[in-house]
């Protein structure tokens, strides 16, 4: 929105240069921008409980005309977030957070720059008139205080550029930290939707650009109404016959302005509409939680009664109820149900159809089908990247999507075709994103469990080296990468096995360390293992074949593998086998 409004005031300034159809642009480009980083909350209550009072009670009753949005959907399209100028200042206020004493300064040198500004015509006068008039002790008493309000405004003007400025640099990192910390904290599908070049244009030009209207134009609107404030008493003293013609044009000129503002309305009925949002979600949330805490209460009442009556033992109860209250370790049995799944992006392509899977705590899954049948999509939602858009995903029989999300991925460990390692140690790599605190030899026993251990060793600084782009190779930053994951002691482990883009020597890689994973039993832990090389699928417990998003073998084990794989992925499988033999 922020790059298109850019685009637009672009339009506008090529093909209108009028002041103030630019004055009117800039306005709503600033309030569009604080939008941006603000979220929406500061409803507008007075005008809801007019609102509200207008529509009676039975307004507010579910399909009452409280809901009803056709009147603002006929009114408006516009999707930009309801905030005024005085919110957005407001919420700007705030991010200056301790530093609000350099505003104060600047405000304060403002202020005494413009008053020495306003005074200076009329002294200026009086010395040129004392001097005329031979009044030696009138000219140089006004030269003194010309030459001091000379001094002083000066020394004000550069203090309030300066103070400004400095606000100006403060505001745009705080904004771009909290847009980041922001931006990290998006849903994947929100990244296939937004485009890199629009969210760098967020963090940088558009911050800039919000910071740059505090940082000047605020400042000079602050400036301009003090002078303006000054000069106005200054004329009405001196004549007001005169100065009422130019106040009748100032008073024209105002209406012109308001109504170039009148896009305010809109602001109010978007704000309406995100008003009654919150009081849906609000609504959901209540009945929910009222609902979710209520089968605990009755489970504690009528198991109670269960037990006195011998019915159910306290064991029995105390499971049911831990059940009810939160999944507090992963197992790590997995079910999908009925998943159905497209991309936000491309809604019109089916990837998964109706597919059913199920994997059994400490099992050994591999999950072979040609290329684009949707291997990586179904760990997606198993990472739940995404969610499925039909069907449902279970852990240990909870859904997935009930469960706390980072709490979940906590519990998985996922490598991916290609990992990513960081300009540091090997140690400090395999350490990253550990939530407990680890010793040397948990990290040496995670390097040994991903086959790591020896080629790390033989490194001229062991697990001290730098890892830098031209040191290791494919696989081994792989292995480097599966340690990682191994360290956090995930209770899903999922491996993307690399395509053949790799080198020779990590051919055997997944191999060995699913070997390791299905014989050390401190390992213990599911594993799905989306394979493309015939060896790595040897040591696993089961294989699961996709073909077109639908998983057309669930069960079959390597010695019936080739046999049962249908014709299209044998073809597919054979001509690897053959590669192989032929490269051998
Ligand atoms: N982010 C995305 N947005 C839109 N479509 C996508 C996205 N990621 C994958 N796809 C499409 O989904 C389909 C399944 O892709 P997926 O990566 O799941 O297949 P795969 O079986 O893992 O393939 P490979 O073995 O080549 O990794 C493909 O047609 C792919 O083009």
């Amino acid at each position: 929105m922020a790059l298109s409004l850019s685009r637009s005031i672009l339009n506008l300034k090529t093909k209108r240069q009028s002041p103030l159809f630019l004055a009117a642009s800039k306005r709503q480009h600033f309030i569009s921008l604080a939008s941006q980083f603000t979220p929406p909350g500061d409803a507008e209550f007075s005008k809801v409980l007019y609102r509200k009072r207008s529509g009676g009670l039975g307004a507010v009753r579910t399909r009452g005309s409280w809901w009803d949005l056709r009147d603002i959907e006929a009114a408006n399209s516009s999707p930009s977030n309801p905030v005024t100028v005085s919110m957005a200042l407001i919420r700007l206020w705030r991010l200056i957070g301790d530093d609000k004493w350099i505003i104060f300064l600047g405000l304060g040198a403002l202020f005494i720059a413009a008053v020495s500004e306003i005074s200076m015509p009329r002294i200026l006068a009086a010395s040129v008139f004392s001097a005329n008039n031979g009044e030696s002790a009138a000219f140089f008493r006004s030269s003194r205080m010309l030459i001091v309000l000379l001094i002083f405004s000066g020394i004000c003007s550069g203090l309030r550029s300066g103070c400004f400025a400095v606000a100006n640099t403060l505001l745009v990192k705080r904004l771009r930290e909290i847009l980041y910390a922001s931006l990290v904290f998006q849903d994947i599908s929100f990244f296939d939707m937004e485009t890199v070049g629009s969210l760098t244009s967020r963090l940088g030009a558009d911050c800039q650009r919000l910071s740059h209207v505090i940082g000047n134009d605020i400042h000079l609107i602050i400036r301009n109404v003090i002078q303006g404030t000054g000069a106005l008493i200054n004329l009405l003293t001196l004549s007001w016959p005169l100065t009422l013609p130019t106040l009748a044009i100032c008073f024209l000129l105002a209406i012109i302005f308001s109504i170039y503002g009148q896009y305010k309305q809109w602001l109010d009925e978007l704000a309406f509409i995100g008003i009654r949002e919150s009081a849906a979600n609000g609504l959901w949330n209540m009945c929910f939680v009222i609902l979710y805490r209520s089968t605990q209460v009755l489970a504690v009442l009528l198991g109670g009664m269960c037990i006195m009556n011998s019915h159910v033992t306290t064991e029995q109860l105390t499971k049911y109820i831990l059940y009810w209250v939160k999944l507090q370790r992963v197992m790590g049995n997995i079910q999908l149900v009925n998943v159905s799944f497209h991309y936000p992006s491309r809604i019109t392509v089916p990837i998964l159809d109706q597919l059913n899977l199920s994997v059994q705590a400490n099992e050994v899954v591999a999950i072979v089908g040609l290329s684009g049948s949707g291997k990586s999509t179904l760990v997606g939602l198993m990472l739940r990247l995404y969610e499925p858009v039909n069907g449902q995903i279970y852990i240990d029989g909870v859904p997935l999507k009930e469960l706390d999300i980072r709490w979940m991925r906590e519990k998985i460990g996922f490598v991916g075709q290609e990992p990513h390692l960081f300009h540091m140690d090997i140690k400090s790599n395999i350490k990253y994103g550990c939530p407990r605190d680890v010793e040397e030899e948990d990290i040496e026993w995670a390097a040994k469990q991903a086959y790591a251990h020896e080629f790390i060793s033989s490194l001229p600084h062991g697990y001290e080296t730098i890892v830098d782009d031209n040191l290791l190779s494919g696989g081994q930053k792989q292995r480097i990468a599966i340690a990682r994951a191994i360290l956090r002691d995930p209770a899903i482990l999922i491996l993307d096995e690399a395509t053949s883009a790799l080198d020779a020597e990590s051919e055997k890689y997944v191999q060995e360390v699913l070997h390791a994973l299905r014989n050390e039993s401190r390992a213990k832990r599911t594993v799905i293992v989306i394979a493309h090389r015939l060896s790595t699928i040897k040591d696993v417990d089961r294989i699961v074949v996709m073909d077109n998003g639908r998983i057309v073998e669930a069960s079959i084990t390597t010695t019936t593998c080739l046999g049962r794989l249908s014709q299209t992925l044998l073809n597919g499988y054979r001509k690897t086998l053959n590669n192989k033999k032929n490269e051998s």
